[in-house]
Order: C-alpha cells, then structure tokens, then sequence
C-alpha cells in the first residue's frame, strides 16, 4: 500500500476528497462501484497482503483508544454516508486526526477480528465481519440503495462472512435507536465447530453418518468397509468416506424423476400449476343445472362447479391418474406428461370398467323446448346424435404426444380450471382438429369430452347438409340449443366443410348452412354459454372460409401415425382379431403401412380377416393374410395432400 498525503487528511475532510490509493487498496468511489460480494474479496487482500496480524491487532487497539476520545468531541461529524466502512477500513491509516462526532457509532474492529490470528474484542463490539456499519441505523440510504425495501443492502454484500440469519432480506432501514443492542461478539461469530476452520477440510462428516432428519427417510447405514486383500495385516482396511446424505425421496403422490425421462419440451412446464392439479384425474359428472334458455331442463348439480360449466374430478379419484396417458403405467415425471410410446405398451387398450360411466345423458326433455328450437329437432338430435360410447382416455389415442399435450394444456386445463381473476382470457371454446382422413379427430374429440367429464354430442356435416338447408339448419339449431341445456357437453362435429361452401355457393344445402353455423357457433359458444365445447373437424381446412375459421380459436393439425403409433394401433386391432404376430412380423408390417391412417390399418385388417376367410375366427390371422390384404388397402393420403396441410398448419394452425 502507497500512502499519499491525503492520508494524512484530517478524517473530517475526507468526503470532500478523493484517495488516491494504489496497490489493493481501492478508493472509496471505486468500492462503492465493485459489484456485491468485491468489496469483501478486496479486504481479504489488503490484508493478506499488506498488514500482518500484529500490525492489524496494534492499528485496532489505536484506534480503539483514538476513537474513544473522538467520539466524545464536540466537532460536528461528518457524514459518512459516502464511504461508508470503505474508508473507515481502507483509509484511516495513520490518520493524525481524532475522529469528530458527537454520536457513538458502532466500534468497528470488525474486519481484524474476523480474521484469524487478530485479537478480539478490542472495542468491545461486535465481531466479524462489517457488522455495525450496517447495522448503524443512522447512515444515510443512498449508501445502501438496491434494498427492496429501502434499508441497507448489507445481504448480498456480506453474504459470505456475514451470518444470514442475523441480516435477513428482509432486513428493513431502522433507526439507530430502534435497533438492539449489538449481539456480543461470541453470538455473532460463534466459535467454528471443532472440525470446521479455514485451516480445516471443507466438510467434515459425522463419524457416524448424519442422523435421519424428518422428511427425509432414514440413511442406510455405512456400507462395510471392502475387503483389503492388498493390506498386509497390521493394517487396517481404508475406512470409507461417508456417503453424503442422498437427495430427498420423491413424494409418493408425485413420482417426480429427472428431466431427461420427461421427453417433453419445458415450454409446457407450466409452473404456474401444481402437481396435484396436473394430474388430477377427471371424471364424468351429473351434468350443471341448466342455461338460461333451458330452464325447462333440470340437471342435478350436486359437484364442485367450476364456474364454466365443466368441472374436475373430486381429489377421491386422483389414484386413476397413473392410467391417465399410459394405459395404467404409472406416470414417473412431475413435468409435462409423456405421451411418448414408452409409456403407451398399447397392446391392448387400457381395461374399462365394465360399465362406462355414464355421460350426462340427453334424456328427452319433458318440459317446454328452448324458443325458437324445433321440438322435432331436439328430439331427432337427443335421441340419435348423443355419443353413448365408452370413455376414451388420452392412452386409447395411440401416438400424438405432442397434440394431446397441446390439447390438454390450452384446452382441458383452461376449461377445467377457469382463470381466477376477473378481466382475464376466457378460456377457448371452440378448436379445430384438421387431417387426413381415419387420422383420428373424431377419436380425441370423443378424447376430450371424457376428459372434461361433459356429455358428448355428435354431428356429421355431410349427414346435416343431406336432408336440405332448413332441416339442415333445425338440427344444427337443435344440436346447440341441447348442448345448452345440459352443460358441460361437447359438440363434435365431423366434416366440417360438408357445411360449408368453398365456392361461395349458397344456393346448395351446405352454402346455405354456413350462416346459421356462425349464428350458432357464436350463440352456443358466446359469453353466456360457458358449459360447451364445439370441436370440429375436418379432412379440407382449405375449404374453410375465414369467418368460420376464426370462429375456432384453437387450431390443430392431427397427423398420420408415425411408426410406434402404428404398431400400437396394430397390435390392438390384431388382438382383437386374435392374432399375435411377432416382433419381426410386427416390425415388418408397421415398416409395410407407412402413409397409413388409424382408420386405413382398421381396414387393413379387416381385409386381412376378410380374405382370410375368417368371419368366425375359425383360425387367428396370420402374416400372410395382412401381406394379401396389403395388396388391397393403401393409404389414401397423397404426399401432396400431406404437404396442403403441413402448408396450412403453418398458416392457420397452432403448431405444436
Ligand atoms: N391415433 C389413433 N389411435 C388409435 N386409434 C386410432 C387412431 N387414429 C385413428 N384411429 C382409429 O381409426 C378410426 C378412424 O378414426 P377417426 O374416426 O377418429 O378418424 P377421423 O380423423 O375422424 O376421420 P374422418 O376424417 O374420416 O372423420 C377409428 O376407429 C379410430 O379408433
Ligand atoms: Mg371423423
């Protein structure tokens, strides 16, 4: 360290001037500019290198009888809100003049004593490391600015030599007289536990292994020492090194593993969710009293409402959860789930009970219709267009891991579990599944109407367009209106663009259904029907206009099967059949069926069957049946239609 003679300053001339300091020792300008945690460091140079211990412990004990005379002086004190402990530890050296000041400010021996080989206790303060600057009440806050609340920002500065719990973040500004007392030296710089120094290993583990903390499960003991055939008798075997305590358990209700099984981008990771609510199971429910336009309707509604209309299970059925995505494989991530085909064997569908549970079903209502809604109508559409099949759970859709994720976590969820705040986003109501043909739209519209536990509605565009535009449009009205009525229901309705007219041609039936498809998908879907969901399909989004495009805030494209979906979609139709092919065969045929929808591998083996000559099941199908069928059944799909979606995927569609 230089000395300039600015040092030899008197004290209370010091904030008009500025140190010029060389070697390790900053000036107090450029302390106040090291980022959090330089300061510190810097000390520790200053006095490695430049003080011994005894000079430290003579410059202390000075100081100490200097400023006890300085402190009683009638000079008026300077403020020390600009140098704050950095001159007061850096720059007082050989300083000939006593400190002016009428207030006692905290003894600062503080940076000697915490050093090892200095003497302690020399001003009777506080020990370690810049305890009372900080603690002194009575300097000034722009020192200490960067607290969040105001108050001195000593945490990230003494974060490493400073106990935490005694400067808390939270520590807050105080006066000087507010503040205790300051802790004897001994409370705040206890004395290290034996075992424990700077001269010492980093970490010293308990000869006897940590004991079992709770929460934590209990430490398997030591692992015996190995055998040591290479010592020579008189030696000992090495002891081991003790096992450092293993990570906590996961608990059992969540199964969290690590990211890496997850195999699903943390863009969904949704952090904003709970576990629990993550893979809460939902369920089928009695269905909601009903809308307004539906008094006529009563439904019991004796669940949890959700304040849309569609509710989640109660915490009872959480154990179901495991079969959730795969097929009653237990679920081992905590993040999105994995819809990857190791967790789907899909080599059968998942067992159903028995008896599915019922779906909210569309009894015939006994009272006065909905106005303005053909009775005929809703009668047609509640007796003959309610989907009464079993429930379809995300593991029966084989493949689209990505596309049930989507679905679940910008669908379900948010329909599920409607936003707390008033003003914020509704959650959508209406989506678009478009694809090939047989790719399995209707099978994940079926898919989300079991998930979201709501009654489930069906229409075909062609089946409505078929009969005229007036009767076209009453069922349509009908389909709406009932699905207002008993909420939560699902509308799902298939071939879409059967509805509608590309060429603008409103003089046919299925132009003519366009208008009162967007009355209806506004009414049934608005702000004051919040208990259904409309999902439509289609094999031609182009054929959509952008009126009833943007009517479907969800877009999304459903893919061909890729190689492991269509494994397991032929080995669920084979079994049924009877057939047990192996791997190879297996391997083979999903290689043969590339370009395949869900539906074409269906027919395939149907074809197979049929060939084969098997209506009773006389024999089971063998490979060469479905090799004879291959002949007959191909994919449907051209490349070039394969590549118009992809196109209007990325036009219009949500991607995923
Ligand atoms: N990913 C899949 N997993 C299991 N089965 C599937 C899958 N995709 C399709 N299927 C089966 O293929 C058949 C046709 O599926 P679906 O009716 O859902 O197709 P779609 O896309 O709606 O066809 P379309 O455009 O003709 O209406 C159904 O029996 C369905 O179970
Ligand atoms: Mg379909």
């Amino acid at each position: 360290m230089h000395w300039t003679p600015e040092h030899a300053q008197p004290l209370n001339q010091w904030p008009e001037q500025h140190l010029d300091v060389s070697s390790t020792t900053p000036s107090p300008a450029h302390k106040l500019e090291l980022p959090p945690g330089g300061r510190q460091r810097c000390h520790y140079a200053w006095a490695h290198d430049d003080i011994s211990a005894l000079t430290a412990s003579n410059l202390l004990k000075r100081y100490a009888e200097k400023y006890s005379g300085v402190l009683d002086s009638p000079y008026e004190r300077p403020t020390l809100g600009g140098y704050g402990d950095a001159a007061f530890l850096n720059g007082a050296k050989g300083d000939p003049e006593p400190w002016p000041g009428p207030e006692t400010p905290y003894p600062l021996a503080s940076l000697h004593e915490g050093l090892p080989g200095t003497k302690s206790g020399t001003g009777g303060g506080s020990g370690g490391l810049g305890g009372s600057p900080v603690l002194a009440g009575n300097l000034p806050e722009p020192l200490y600015a960067g607290n969040a609340c105001g108050g001195p920002s000593a945490a990230p500065e003494y974060a490493a030599g400073y106990g935490g719990g005694y400067l808390a973040p939270g520590y807050c500004t105080q006066t000087g007289a507010a503040l205790p007392p300051p802790p004897p030296a001994a409370l705040l710089q206890p004395p290290p536990p034996p075992g424990y120094g700077p001269s010492g290993p980093l970490y010293n583990y308990p000869a006897g292994g940590y004991a079992a903390q709770p929460g934590y499960g209990t430490l398997p003991p030591p692992p015996a020492p190995p055998p040591a055939p290479y010592l020579t008798s008189g030696l000992a075997a090495p002891t081991p090194l003790p096992t450092p305590a293993p990570s906590r358990p996961p608990p059992s209700s969540y199964g969290f593993q690590g990211a890496s099984e997850a195999g699903v981008s943390l863009k969904r990771k949704a952090a904003d969710e709970g576990a629990e609510g993550r893979y809460r199971k939902y369920a089928f429910e009695p269905t909601k009293a009903p809308a307004a336009d539906g008094a006529s309707y009563p439904a019991a509604d004796n669940g949890e409402c959700r304040g849309n209309g569609f509710r989640a299970k109660p915490p009872g059925a959480a154990e179901e959860a495991s079969g959730k995505y795969s097929g009653g494989v237990p679920l081992k991530v905590l993040g999105s789930p994995v819809y990857g085909p190791q967790l789907e064997p899909f080599e059968k569908f998942p067992e159903r009970s028995p008896a599915p549970a019922p779906r909210g079903g569309f009894a015939v209502p006994s009272g006065e219709p909905p106005k303005g809604v053909d009775p005929g109508a809703l009668e047609l559409v509640t007796s003959k267009m309610v989907d009464c099949g079993p429930p379809v759970q995300w593991a029966d859709v084989a493949g689209q891991g990505a596309l049930k994720a989507a679905l679940e976590e910008e669908l379900v969820w948010p329909l599920l579990r409607p936003p707390a705040y008033p003003g914020s986003p509704r959650p959508p109501r209406t989506v678009l599944l478009f694809g090939p043909r047989g790719a399995g739209k209707a099978l994940l519209g079926r898919c989300l109407a079991t998930q979201l536990g709501a009654a489930l509605l069906r229409l075909r565009g062609a089946t409505l367009a078929a009969p005229g535009s007036a009767e076209g449009t009453r069922l349509l009205q009908a389909a709406f209106a009932a699905a207002r009525c008993r909420p939560p229901a699902v509308l799902l309705i298939s071939e879409l663009d059967a509805l509608l007219s590309a060429r603008e041609d409103s003089a046919t039936a299925a132009g003519a259904l366009q208008a009162p498809l967007l009355a209806c998908l506004d009414g049934g879907c608005g702000a004051g029907a919040d208990g259904v969901l409309v999902v439509g399909t289609t094999s031609r989004p182009a054929a959509l206009d952008e009126a009833t495009r943007r009517r479907f805030a969800l877009r999304f494209y459903v893919t061909l099967p890729d190689g492991p979906a269509r494994g397991q979609i032929l080995q669920r139709a084979l079994a049924q059949q009877g057939c047990a092919l192996s791997e190879r065969e297996l391997a083979a045929l999903v290689q043969g069926t590339q370009g395949f929808s869900g539906g074409e591998l269906g027919q395939l083996c149907q074809q197979a069957a049929a060939g084969a000559g098997l209506p009773g099941l006389q024999r089971p199908l063998s490979y060469k049946d479905l090799e004879a069928a291959l002949a007959k059944v191909g994919p449907r799909a051209s490349p070039k239609e394969l590549d118009s979606f992809v196109e209007w995927d990325k036009m219009y569609g949500f991607g995923h």
